[in-house]
């Protein structure tokens, strides 16, 4: 552990991480990455291909205990409570902490049971009456429901990509998470549903904490408010994503912003 593991969290501080690393087997992908995670922010993790983003994002819940080779040293607390604690139910803390991937993958079933398995399988409702109320508010969050509410029983699968990754950031809303990670969340989309997603993320923004990597920087300037920029595994620099834009304080920043290199 570093020596900045006491540090106390702030007010708003909802996730942190301090002195993260990550090996691949022998492999170092991630070097000693410390960051605090704010509950009314979106948090932008850039940096060009193969830099450690989405690595250091999978570390927020977990996802890297489903790859084999891979190994997590540091610390990652929620509230204060390390994620990867002996006790820490790693099903509980994947609906606290959702996720959102890169390619839309709702399951193939109806656009309802999309929404309303995960508050099934987490025992948050009982009654038919109760799924509608979830499946309607989370669709309705997700900005889906207009285009949906008609046609609830067809499969999620036959939905437009943009629709799909909609119904999948639902999905995520409807165990009523405290933080959603997005990987790369409009990389297969095209730019109209890819801006209906940055409007989306917009709308979310202050009722969950969202960290989103990206490989577009014009994206990170359009939706966050803090930036992480990350280099060879290292984080180089974070700080508000204004300042990272236009005065950041590394040359390394500054040659990735301008499109030096990446
Ligand atoms: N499952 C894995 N097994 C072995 N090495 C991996 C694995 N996943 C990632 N890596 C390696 O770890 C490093 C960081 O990868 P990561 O995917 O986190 O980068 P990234 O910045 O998200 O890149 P990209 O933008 O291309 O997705 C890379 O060198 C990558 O090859």
């Amino acid at each position: 552990m570093g020596h900045n593991v006491n540090v106390p969290p702030t007010l708003t501080t909802k996730m942190t991480a301090r002195n993260v690393s990550v090996f691949y087997g022998p492999k170092q992908a991630l070097k000693n990455v410390s960051i605090d995670v704010s509950r009314e922010n979106v948090t932008a993790f850039i940096g060009p291909s193969g830099c450690g983003k989405s690595t250091f994002l999978r570390c927020f819940n977990r996802m890297n205990d489903t790859v084999a080779s891979a190994r997590v040293e540091g610390e990652i607390a929620l509230d204060g409570h390390d994620i990867y604690a002996a006790d820490m139910d790693v099903v509980q803390l994947r609906a606290r902490v959702g996720m959102v991937f890169q390619k839309p993958n709702p399951f193939p079933k109806s656009i309802y049971e999309n929404i309303a398995y995960g508050p099934r399988i987490h025992g948050l409702a009982r009654s038919k009456a109760d799924f509608d109320v979830i499946v309607e508010s989370a669709l309705k969050r997700a900005g889906l429901w207009d285009e949906v509410k008609d046609r609830l029983g067809e499969s999620g699968t036959a939905m437009s990509g943009g629709q799909q990754q909609r119904l999948c950031i639902a999905r995520a809303i409807a165990v009523d998470p405290e933080v959603i990670l997005m990987d790369e969340p409009c990389s297969a989309l095209d730019p109209i549903a890819t801006a209906k997603i940055e409007e989306l993320i917009d709308d979310l923004r202050g009722r969950y904490a969202i960290v989103i990597v990206t490989h577009n920087m014009q994206q990170a300037a359009r939706v966050s408010q803090k930036t992480a920029f990350f280099h060879l595994g290292t984080m180089v620099e974070y700080g508000d994503t204004s300042t990272i834009f236009t005065n950041p304080v590394e040359a390394r920043t500054k040659d990735y912003i301008t499109g030096r290199y990446g």
